[in-house]
């Protein structure tokens, strides 16, 4: 199974895998800015792509960042459309209480996943197919350890 694939880059500071089997190729900053906090900013990567038909970006947040300085992407994951020739750009969220973030340019801010991705031909019908999770969601299944939790509905 091929498991590259060619993207062609325009700016000059290309992501980077930082190691062999890496998901996400790190984003660069290509302008400087400081985020207060509980505050965002929209930040340049100087990189515009040309993904293959069939393929889709996602701009997912870096966990060291959000570990150390509580930074996240407000719309994360980011989708880059295979069409979108436009220069790729993260908005950042600063969720410190206290401490405001900065950027410099050619900091990693956030990482690229390039994946492959269907499109669905939606078929109108009457009604679905049964299923086992049927219309259960939003936490029907409790979030506790089944140790932790008591018997009988949900936590
Ligand atoms: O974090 C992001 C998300 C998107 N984009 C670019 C690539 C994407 O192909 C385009 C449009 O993104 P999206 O579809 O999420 O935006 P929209 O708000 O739905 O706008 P549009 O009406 O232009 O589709 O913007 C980025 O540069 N960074």
């Amino acid at each position: 199974m091929p498991n590259d694939v060619e993207v062609l880059i325009a700016g000059d500071r290309v992501p980077v895998y930082a190691h062999p089997g890496d998901a996400g190729a790190d984003l660069l900053a290509a302008e400087a800015v400081v985020i207060p906090p509980g505050e965002r900013a929209t930040i340049g990567t100087g990189t515009a792509i040309a993904l293959p038909d069939g393929c889709v970006a996602f701009i997912v947040p870096r966990s060291g960042l959000a570990a150390r300085h509580g930074i996240t992407i407000v719309n994360s994951p980011g989708t880059v459309d295979a069409g979108y020739r436009g220069e790729i750009r993260v908005t950042l969220l600063n969720t410190d209480a206290r401490e405001p973030f900065e950027v410099r340019v050619g900091d990693r801010i956030a990482q690229m996943i390039v994946q492959e991705v269907l499109r669905a031909r939606f078929v109108p019908v009457e009604s679905l197919p049964g299923s086992h999770r049927g219309e259960q969601g939003f936490g029907s299944t409790g979030y506790r350890g089944r140790a932790a939790s008591t018997e009988g509905a949900p936590e």
